[in-house]
Parts: structure tokens; sequence; C-alpha cells
């Protein structure tokens, strides 16, 4: 028998609280905040956040937008629970009358966002949360937590989607992933992204993925040779696929396939081998030699290990004759770039006269200077032949669909500049929750995929390739450049004066 203390040890390494939520999925700082905000009276203040990415990812030319599901579901089950108060009110100063401002707190935000499947890029506001102070500080933490992640590995998917063609992809990560949520919504993005199926069968039942898979090592080296290990496969499945590589490839696995199927006949559909080690050009192509000599030609390869965008494009370069491919690591962890850094700022804030004022965060370094206020992300596609231009960040209230042309210039450097009159806008940001109402339908995972699949033809190949692709244009309109530099002086003014109010 366990005594109690460490029963109740296991039981919340497990994070098994009944009424288990994510509202202390969060800073701890962003509760202080709120505690402030709620103390000093400003915490139902009307608030704009934004959240962006400052570099897209993987040297890449656009990022697919990943995590929007999730993040709903957060936001729909925000609330702090009986356990959740009872722990605060254990490890914090919160009084008790905070605590039942926590207790009763209810989402009633009205939130933007891009939506999943959609392009997004680099200094772009790509989620918005208006509503009031308290509520936009609390999600911070988890909504960035969130679209880093999926954003990125739909991102890194997607590129591995260019270079393979139609060529299926298997998702095969999970082992590899940080810790079981990754998998199961890693794997969910990197289907976005463009992959074909999962190994994953939890993520196939919850996600509806498609599910596939070979087999491993292990079971060759349970029947000892390869031949037995085929032939007892072999019996349990119609349609099988060999993993040859345990012992030696050319010599031995694929020998034994052949010999299996051979001996099975019509009774096993001889789909594939799988080769996961050793010069994969090569051996790939030794081994469509002895497929097809022994009269395999519709038998395929497949092959895995530690592939991604890079060592595939490099593999087709070579002529391997590899069919489908098997990809884990490198895109569930993210590999080369295993943070999106997208950040979240507050853009404006309610002043003494109940209107929105723009808010700014000025940095020495450049790159960093947020852009003040509520804005809008229009898409300019050429109306001739449906190509993106660029993006186009405007403020709130400024439509530019109904503009009969818009001069696009780059932020930092206004020399590059171009006006475009024969274009279509679309708005980015999609109104999600209004006032903390779902009024999004949230598409099926089928669809996500295919408008990804959508979205990144529609883009140039230069924004495309995986090697330095152009920069995709992320301008600013006119006016909220001019806010953005009115700010600046403003504030550098007030800094010089210091009697002056921000
Ligand atoms: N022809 C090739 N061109 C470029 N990269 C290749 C080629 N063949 C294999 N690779 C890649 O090179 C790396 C080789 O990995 P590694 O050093 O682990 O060798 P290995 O043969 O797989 O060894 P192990 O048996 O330990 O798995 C993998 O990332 C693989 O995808
Ligand atoms: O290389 P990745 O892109 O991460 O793809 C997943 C890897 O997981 C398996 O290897 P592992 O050594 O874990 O098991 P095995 O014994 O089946 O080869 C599989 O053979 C792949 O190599
Ligand atoms: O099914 C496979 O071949 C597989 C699954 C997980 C990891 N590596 C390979």
């Amino acid at each position: 028998m366990k005594r109690a203390s460490e029963a109740r040890l296991i039981k919340e390494k497990m994070m098994d609280y009944p009424d288990d939520g994510l509202a202390l999925h969060t800073d701890y700082y962003e509760l202080n905040m709120m505690y402030t905000y709620w103390q000093q009276g400003i915490d139902k203040k009307q608030a704009v956040f934004e959240a962006y990415f400052r570099d897209l990812p993987f040297g890449s030319g656009y990022a697919v937008s990943a995590g929007l599901e999730h993040a709903v579901q957060y936001l729909q089950n925000l609330r702090f629970t009986a356990s959740d108060i009872d722990y605060l009110r254990e490890v914090t100063e919160y009084p008790e009358d905070f605590l039942t401002y926590l207790r009763n707190f209810k989402f009633t935000a009205t939130v933007r966002a891009a939506i999943e499947g959609d392009l997004v890029f680099n200094n772009e506001p790509i989620f918005q949360v208006e509503g009031e102070l308290a509520q936009g500080q609390l999600v911070e933490t988890a909504i960035l937590n969130i679209l880093n992640y999926q954003t990125l590995v739909a991102t890194k998917a997607a590129r591995i989607r260019s270079v393979v063609g139609d060529d299926p992809l298997m998702e095969f990560g999970t082992r590899r992933a940080q810790e079981t949520a990754a998998a199961m919504w890693g794997t969910r993005a990197a289907y976005i992204g463009g992959f074909n199926s999962t190994s994953n069968v939890r993520a196939g039942k919850v996600f509806g993925i498609p599910i596939a898979g070979t087999h491993a090592h292990s079971l060759v080296q349970a029947y000892r040779d390869d031949y037995t290990a085929f032939k007892a496969y072999a019996e349990s499945f119609h349609d099988v696929t060999f993993l040859v590589d345990t012992y030696d490839t050319l010599r031995s696995g694929v020998p034994a396939a052949i010999r299996v199927a051979n001996e099975m006949g019509d009774k096993i559909n001889f789909q594939a081998v799988r080769i996961d080690s050793g010069d994969m050009a090569y051996i790939s192509k030794r081994v469509r030699q002895q497929l097809d000599a022994a009269g395999y030609t519709n038998t395929k390869i497949v092959a895995s290990n530690d592939l991604d965008e890079n060592t595939i494009q490099n593999l087709k370069m070579q002529g391997a004759k590899i069919d489908l491919w098997g990809v884990g690591t490198k895109v569930i962890t993210a590999y080369d770039h295993p943070a999106l850094g997208a950040v979240y700022k507050l853009v404006a804030i309610e002043d003494e006269n109940g209107q929105l004022a723009d808010t700014i965060k000025l940095s020495s370094n450049a790159v960093k200077v947020s852009t003040p206020g509520k804005k809008q992300v229009w898409r300019i596609t050429r109306k001739s032949n449906g190509k993106s231009e660029g993006d186009y960040v405007a403020l709130a209230d400024e439509d530019v669909a109904a503009q009969p042309k818009v001069y696009m210039f780059h932020p930092n450097y206004p020399y590059i500049n171009k006006m475009v009159t024969d274009f279509d806008a679309r708005p980015v940001l999609r109104t999600i929750f209004d006032h903390g109402e779902l009024v999004y339908d949230l598409p099926t995972l089928t669809e996500i995929r295919d408008f990804a699949m959508h979205s990144v033809d529609s883009l140039w190949d230069e924004y495309k390739r995986v090697l330095n692709p152009q920069d995709y244009p992320v301008d600013l309109s006119q006016a909220a450049w001019d806010n953005k530099m009115n700010l600046i002086k403003e504030i550098h003014n007030a800094v010089h004066q210091p009697d002056q109010p921000l």
C-alpha cells in the first residue's frame, strides 16, 4: 500500500486535478499584473494586444499559421477552478477578494486572428485581443505558447512538402517530440503543413489524421533474421512494408523481402520496403534494381532517417529512387529553428476620455520598436493572376479594399516602394470571438490543410524556394507609419521634458 503522501505526490505529478484547466498555464507575472490592475481599478480598461514574430523561421520566405483551434479551446474553457484558487491562496499574497474576482473570471474579449492554414509573415499581427486590460494580459503566455509552436511546425512541414512534390509524407516524430502534448499538436500542425499521415494513433483518433506505419528493427531482431520476421509479418497483414536495413539492405533485407513476397503470392500486397540508414541515394537505386529485376516494379521505396527539406532535396537531386518519406525528429521538434519567437505587445489602451490611445514599446534596436495602434493586415493580390503582392499593415479603421490603389513601401527603407492598382485586398485577421462569444466556424482539419496548400500555391516561386527566398513585402500603410513616427517623437519629447505626461 502506498502512503497517502506518496499517492498525493504521484497524483500531482500526473497533473491529475479533477478540475485542472489552463487558467494557471500562464506566467506568474501576468497574474501579478492583473492584481495590480485590479487593485488600482484599471483592470476593465479597454486594451488591445497583438502577437507577431520578428523573423521568419528556417530562412523561409513564409510561415503557415497553426494553433488557432487550440487557442479557441483554451479561451472557451478559460476559468479559474476551485483547485486553482486553493493553490493561489496557498502560495501567493493575493487577498480573498482578488481570488473571488478570479473565481468569477469570464473571458469577454474580442479576438481577431489569422486562421489556420493561412500564410503569415514577420512583423505583422497574427493574433489580436481587444477587451479588458486584465484579460488581455492573462492570456499572453498561453496564446504565445500555442501559436509559437504550432506555426513553427506547420511551417517546417510546408517546407518539406514543397520539396517532395506529390510524394506521400508520413509524420513519425512522436518519440522525439517535446512531450506528449507537443507530439499531438505537432503532428496536427505537420498535417496542416502538408503531411499525409501520422504514426501517432491517438492523433489519428483525436484529430482524424490518417494513420500509417511500417515496422521497426525490433521485429527483425525479435525473430533474429529478416526472412523469418518478414514471413511472420506477412502472415498477419495483407498490405506489407518491410524494413530492410536491419543487417544488410542489399544482401539480406531486400532478398528476404522478395523471397517472402514470392512465397506469399496474392496473399499479400507487397507495398513497399523501407530503408533507414546508409547512403540513401545509392542504396535506393540498388534496391529499385533488385525489386524491378524480381518483377516488383510497383513496390515502392520508403526512406526515413533524420530527413528534412534539405536532405530530401539533396536526395532528389542525386536521383534517389525514393517514393515515400518518413519524417520525425526534424519536423516535430522544428530542429533547426526551435523557436518562432512570437511576442505579444500592448498596442492601445483606453485613455481618460474613454478613447483608445496607441502605445509603443521603444528599443535602441530599431526592429524591436513595436508598431502602435490596433491594426489589420491586408493581403494584396493582383487581380490578373491571383498572386500575392505583399501584406499591407494598416490601422484598423482604414478600409484598404475600398481604396483605388495602395502605395506600398518598406517600413525601414521607404525608397523600396511600389504603387499597386489592379488588386484585391483580403483582411488576414478574422473575428474569432466577439465580446467573448465564439463567432468563427472552426473548419475541419482537411479544410485547413487544403487552405494551407492553396495559400502556399498563391505565392510567387521566389518566396517559396527553400534556400535564400526573396523577402516578402510586409509594408505599413502611410497612416500606420505616420502614427508610429509621431508616437516615437512624442515619447522622445516627453522623456526629454519629464514634467510632461506621456
Ligand atoms: N545520399 C545522401 N545524401 C545526403 N544525405 C544523406 C544521403 N544518405 C543519407 N543521408 C542523410 O545523412 C544522414 C546520415 O546519418 P547517420 O550518420 O546517422 O548515418 P546512418 O547510415 O543512418 O547511420 P545509423 O545506422 O547510425 O542510422 C541522415 O540524416 C540521412 O538522412
Ligand atoms: O529519423 P526521424 O526523422 O526522427 O524518423 C523517425 C525514426 O524513428 C525510428 O527510428 P528509431 O531508431 O527510433 O527506431 P527503429 O528501431 O524502429 O529504427 C525510425 O526508424 C526513424 O529513423
Ligand atoms: O511506422 C514507422 O515506420 C515508424 C514509426 C515511428 C517512427 N519511425 C518509423
